[in-house]
């Protein structure tokens, strides 16, 4: 029989999950922020990533369409305004976008997806629909991934800044801005969860969420990895780097 956690010991296990699946450990970002790209495949995985940033704020919609709490709902609801933007105000997919056409690609063309990989769609797909799916506290603890997201922010700031020409200040506000962000978004989703998981089903729940959403995570850099770096094996219709990118 599994024993019921103190909240105390449900965080630490979400943190252990952390420490082990964290996309931070994946050899793509080690390479990207270590300047071993080319621009080809830092536009890659900019085009790919787009998907998931276009993706996120569809999934919190999909979260408050489904909440009966008013409290839940009042805090989650800028999420989507921190990627949608409101009337006048950017939001996180307009920075974004200045990151890809900063890196030279066309904003119709990032926009379309057309050259995404098939498993980024269907990565950002499956995140959308867990959430649509499962319970709350599943749904919340999804994107306990955030806990873990600053550092790999700051780190890819200052990689990418130190290592790549064609990357300025200019186009990694989206990161800076993430880095005030994050955290609160990510403390308040910690809080509900220890509040609210208090079975040891409803503790292996949010525990197996996490470890969905980080596997959400590494398969996109999988599919990069293995499209743009080794072997090389771009699937038919997407994104092909030009030649004179390296
Ligand atoms: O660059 C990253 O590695 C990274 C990771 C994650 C994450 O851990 O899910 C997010 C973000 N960035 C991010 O920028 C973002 O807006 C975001 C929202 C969410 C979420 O699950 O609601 N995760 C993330």
């Amino acid at each position: 029989m599994t024993k019921i956690l103190s909240p105390e010991e449900l965080e630490a296990e979400l943190r252990a999950i952390g420490a082990e699946r964290y996309h931070d450990k994946h050899p793509f970002h080690k390479l990207l922020h270590g300047g071993k790209l080319n621009k080809g495949q830092v536009q890659a995985w900019a085009l790919n990533r787009y998907c998931y940033q276009s993706a996120v704020p569809r999934k919190d919609a999909a979260l408050m369409s489904r909440c009966y709490d008013r409290e839940l709902r009042q805090e989650w609801a800028h999420r989507i305004t921190d990627h949608d933007g409101a009337p006048g105000e950017e939001g996180g997919i307009e920075r974004w976008l200045a990151l890809t056409t900063g890196l030279g690609l066309d904003e119709d063309y990032v926009k379309s997806m057309k050259g995404a990989l098939p498993a980024t769609r269907f990565a950002v797909e499956a995140y959308v629909n867990f959430v649509r799916e499962k319970s709350m506290v599943e749904a919340v603890a999804s994107s306990l991934t955030e806990l873990f997201a600053p550092k790999i922010h700051e780190e890819r700031i200052s990689g990418m800044l130190e290592h790549y020409d064609f990357i300025d200040d200019s186009v990694m506000q989206y990161f800076r801005r993430r880095l005030t962000q994050a955290p609160r978004d990510a403390g308040f989703a910690l809080e509900y969860v220890k509040q609210h998981a208090r079975t040891p089903e409803a503790q292996a729940g949010v525990l197996d969420a996490l470890r969905f959403k980080t596997n959400v995570l590494w398969v996109q850099l999988d599919a990069l990895y293995l499209a743009y770096y080794d072997p090389g094996m771009i699937p038919p219709g997407a994104f092909v780097p030009a030649e004179q990118d390296g």
